[in-house]
């Protein structure tokens, strides 16, 4: 009874992203029964109480009654009660109807529809009260920031078969019930609980043509599109895409967005190709484009990074697990390594004429694989992009350290297997029509990759070299030093 209470108050507040409970146990005709019978119990009180009123307020008129020979009748609690069941009955309508299908209010409405499709779904199957044996499924639910996260713990009535084809019967469900557009955002099954995100408007592409519109951060965190963020969950990154997919402006993208999110914000550049990124890089941050000065570029970094946790450590006794960002508010360092795989095979073409303890590549390597791994406490971020990423220079265990991972354009198996450890048939299809793809980000539960199509970058309202040179300037200019870093 109590927890029923308690499940019951967690269903009442209609906003906000508290989670509210709801047990169903019962079918809708058990229900619809109960209320009946409460109602009917209600008229009945409200009966007695307004005839015992009548008595009470009229008894002082029996005898005058009499001796005047005509009936004197107070009707004053008459009206009163009337006017009080006018207010009840107004205020369970509006109740019923905040609490329909039809409700303005998302939280209430979705109890009526999970209970709904309890029902028709038939969840419940075989309930029977005769043999005093109560089956029950159990629903949370919560809507905040137009998502609807809904999670439900079958209580192992269903097969594993019907687990998995519940949530494509529930989207089916709501869109019949409510005329809505419902778009499954995630699904995920694990340890007997289903859990499911909706949302009633598709993930719309950002555009980027404005820097006093991005939103100033002290910890990395970029918008990618209006819904997705790159965040401190996944610090580092893994951009994949044939020529002309859109690469190098989600790079421009996300570089402009690091920058103006705080200018004490440092990019560090490696552009195997030396191409346009280099160029424009220059005007910010360090820039290497060969192999003897990118070892030398992730060498500083990496001394930057030990700098960096030596600050953190002097407090040893300090219990917290906060980023070297949240701590000292120096902000974030990123490094973008571009077209690697030039740049590897340049290394290892050099490394065949040096001798073993002076090979460029396995220090590279080494230096970079500290930075994915250990960068996130000291706020460093690694994005490594690319036309291709064979594994033979970038290792799965590298991989599996790169939370955000995104593939623009077509994509063949291998790729797919090498982006996201899947095959292609396991990916969900994505517009590559209009620089889109599929994004992955670790940390948020999902079950797949999702099609994403990346910010849009508009170069005549920011041209991208002239945003950098502006940009260093509130920086206050220059590039970023070793010693002022840290
Ligand atoms: N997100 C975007 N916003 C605006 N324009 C874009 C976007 N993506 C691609 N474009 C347009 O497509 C062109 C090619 O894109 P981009 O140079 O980013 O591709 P790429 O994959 O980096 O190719 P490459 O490897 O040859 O450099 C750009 O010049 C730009 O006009």
């Amino acid at each position: 009874m109590i927890e029923k209470f308690i499940e019951w108050f967690s269903r009442l507040p209609p906003l906000g992203g508290f989670l509210s409970k709801l047990t169903v146990d019962e079918n809708q005709v058990q229900v619809a029964y109960k209320k009946r019978k409460l109602y009917i119990l209600l008229t009945k009180i409200w009966a007695m109480i307004t005839f015992l009123l009548l008595i009470v307020y009229n008894f002082k008129n029996v005898i005058p009654s009499f001796s005047k020979g005509r009936i004197i009748f107070d009707n004053q609690s008459l009206y009163l009660m009337l006017l009080f069941a006018l207010v009840i009955i107004i205020a369970i309508s509006l109740w019923e109807y905040l609490h329909s299908k039809y409700s303005p209010i998302e939280k209430w409405k979705l109890e009526k529809l999970l209970r709904g499709f309890t029902e028709e779904s038939d969840l419940l199957r075989q309930h029977d009260n005769s043999f005093n044996q109560t089956k029950s499924v159990k629903w949370m639910y919560s809507a905040t920031d137009g998502l609807v996260t809904i999670k439900l713990m079958a209580g192992g009535h269903v097969n594993a078969e019907m687990e998995k084809d519940i949530t494509r019967r529930l989207h089916g469900y709501f869109v019949k019930e409510t005329k809505r557009s419902w778009i499954l955002e995630n699904r995920r099954i694990k340890d007997g609980l289903i859990t499911m995100v909706f949302s009633h408007e598709k993930d719309e592409r950002l555009i980027i043509d404005d820097i006093s519109k991005i939103q100033k951060t002290n910890e990395l965190n970029i918008k990618l599109t209006k819904r997705l963020s790159w965040t401190t969950r996944q610090p580092m990154g893994l951009i994949v895409g044939p020529t002309g997919s859109g690469k190098t402006s989600l790079l421009k993208g996300l570089i402009i967005s690091f920058l103006a999110s705080n200018y004490k914000n440092k990019i560090f550049t490696i552009d195997g190709k030396g191409a346009f990124l280099s160029v424009a890089m220059n005007r910010i941050g360090r820039v290497s484009t060969d192999a003897q000065s990118s070892l030398e570029l992730t060498t500083e970094l990496y001394q930057i990074m030990q700098q960096r946790y030596e600050e953190m450590n002097a407090d040893v006794d300090s219990e917290r697990d906060l980023t070297h960002a949240e701590l000292f508010k120096q902000g974030s360092i990123l490094l973008i390594a571009d077209e690697l795989l030039s740049l590897v095979v340049e290394m290892q073409a050099k490394d065949k004429i040096l001798k073993p303890a002076e090979r460029i590549y396995p220090q590279f390597y080494s230096n970079l694989m500290s930075l994915i791994v250990k960068g996130r406490q000291v706020s460093i971020s690694v994005v490594v992009s690319g036309q291709m990423m064979p594994a033979s220079i970038l290792p799965t265990e590298a991989r599996d350290s790169l939370g955000l991972r995104v593939a623009l354009g077509r994509m063949s198996q291998q790729q797919a297997q090498e982006i996201f450890g899947v095959g292609l048939k396991d990916l969900p299809r994505a517009d590559t029509s209009n620089y889109g793809g599929l994004i992955w980000l670790d940390g948020l539960d999902w079950e797949a990759p999702k099609p994403f199509l990346s910010p849009y970058y508009d170069d005549e309202k920011i041209p991208f070299k002239e945003t950098l040179s502006k940009l260093a300037e509130a920086e206050g200019g220059g590039l970023p030093q070793a010693k002022c870093l840290s």
